[in-house]
């Protein structure tokens, strides 16, 4: 992957994969856009370089909101005042291949993407599963055998099992409110808040920046590892993340829409919670992980990886902060483990993004909502007394 089209790097992270096939070394910017060769690719993807509005085919959206509850209303009486209470932009139900129910508030459609904040974690790591599969990554192995780059920072020792199961000790503060807080200077290196002067070139840049006191074995939240996993398989495969979020998860599922992720300066994708796709869609990954690592489109991902998923980790490892009441549960893979006994798996984002797995009745439920705050106990109660309320209303 070096040579001709490797990007050119913050110092000491490159070379990355450039952002089109044959790019010159000077990968694209906001200021050679508009010049060639990379008009011939910028023209077709400006998204990537400057901001840019969807201009909808189906504008105005319906009025009201869209809703077709009965099938649950009957145990739940007041399911769509919790809705509406809970801020839920989107809500759905499928059992089987049943779409049992759906609801969007006034001003959103089913057709709408919404961001899915860190749900984009565990997309990533099916993607990153099934580069396991083929034996391209060993998760057992140091994170700097595929990263050298990373060496002298905290991910220097730790292995690839502890990054996927976020269980290295690191000083990063997951505080999304707090403007010191590493996850805001994160944010601003991958283009989500307004940089400042001192702050690292882009995302591989703030990876390398990031340090521990050399413990593992614990768990502790940190967005930034999903970017090391992202990074790893941009590194074996020489491709960009978005491409491969694509070409092994989002083009199997027979979706209805793209689904999009937001790219730092040097195009890199922001793995950790930079998705945003349709409710329909997320349900359709759900259905994956609940069908062995098969989609509509084919093996995504291998039974083993999908197993080991949901069987869920290691309870003794967590914090007592785990969001809602679950004190058995567990975080492995990229996915929150319920430890209930409905052995429920969920991938969950802030202000409210849940995609919820139910074994017991084959059923994903997808939950997009907008809270007010990012993630407080309150919430994270509120949102899984609904989730497991629906739960029960399907085993009846
Ligand atoms: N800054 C970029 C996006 C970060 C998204 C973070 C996110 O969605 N986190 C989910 C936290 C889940 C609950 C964690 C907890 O309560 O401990």
């Amino acid at each position: 992957m070096r040579g001709e089209g490797s990007a050119p790097t913050a110092r000491g992270t490159g070379p990355h994969p450039p952002r089109y096939p044959g790019a010159p070394a000077e990968q694209p910017s906001l200021d050679n856009w508009q010049e060639p060769p990379h008009n011939r690719w910028t023209f077709a993807h400006l998204g990537e370089i400057v901001p840019s509005a969807t201009v909808s085919r189906r504008a105005p959206h319906p009025a009201g909101p869209t809703s077709r509850l009965d099938l649950l209303t009957a145990a739940i009486p007041d399911l769509e005042s919790r809705l509406e209470r809970s801020y839920t932009d989107a809500f759905l139900v499928l059992r089987g291949g049943e779409l049992v129910a759906e609801y969007y508030r006034d001003g959103f459609a089913p057709h709408d993407r919404h961001l899915v904040m860190s749900v984009s974690k565990s997309l990533c790591a099916i993607v990153f599963g099934s580069f396991v599969d083929e034996g391209s990554v060993d998760p057992s192995q140091p994170i700097t055998r595929y990263i050298p780059e990373l060496a002298g920072s905290v991910y220097d020792g730790p292995t690839v099992q502890q990054l996927l199961d976020m269980v290295i000790a690191v000083d990063y503060s997951e505080d999304y409110v707090d403007p010191a807080s590493e996850v805001q200077t994160h944010d601003r290196s991958a283009g989500w808040r307004t940089r400042r002067d001192d702050d690292p070139a882009d995302d591989y840049a703030f990876l390398v920046s990031l340090r521990g006191d050399g413990t593992t074995g614990r768990f502790q939240y940190c967005s930034a590892h999903t970017d090391v996993l992202a990074w790893i398989v941009e590194r074996v495969s020489g491709r960009r993340y978005a491409e491969l979020l694509s070409e092994r998860l989002w083009a199997k599922l027979d979706a209805d829409r793209d689904a999009t992720i937001t790219v730092d300066t040097s195009g890199f994708g922001f793995a950790n919670g930079g998705v945003s796709c349709t409710a329909r869609d997320l349900a359709r990954v759900g259905r994956l992980m609940l069908d062995g690592g098969l989609a509509a489109g084919g093996r995504v991902v291998s039974q083993e990886w999908v197993d080991a998923t949901l069987a869920g980790g290691d309870p003794a490892a967590m914090d007592d902060h785990f969001p809602g009441d679950f004190p058995n549960g567990s975080y492995t893979r990229q996915w929150w483990c319920m430890g209930n006994d409905r052995s429920n798996v969920s991938a969950i984002g802030i202000h409210g993004q849940n995609l919820w797995l139910d074994p017991q009745t084959d059923s994903v439920v997808v939950k997009l909502s907008t809270w007010p705050e990012p993630d407080t106990e309150e919430w994270h109660r509120v949102q899984s007394r609904l989730l497991l309320d629906v739960c029960e209303a399907l085993d009846g």
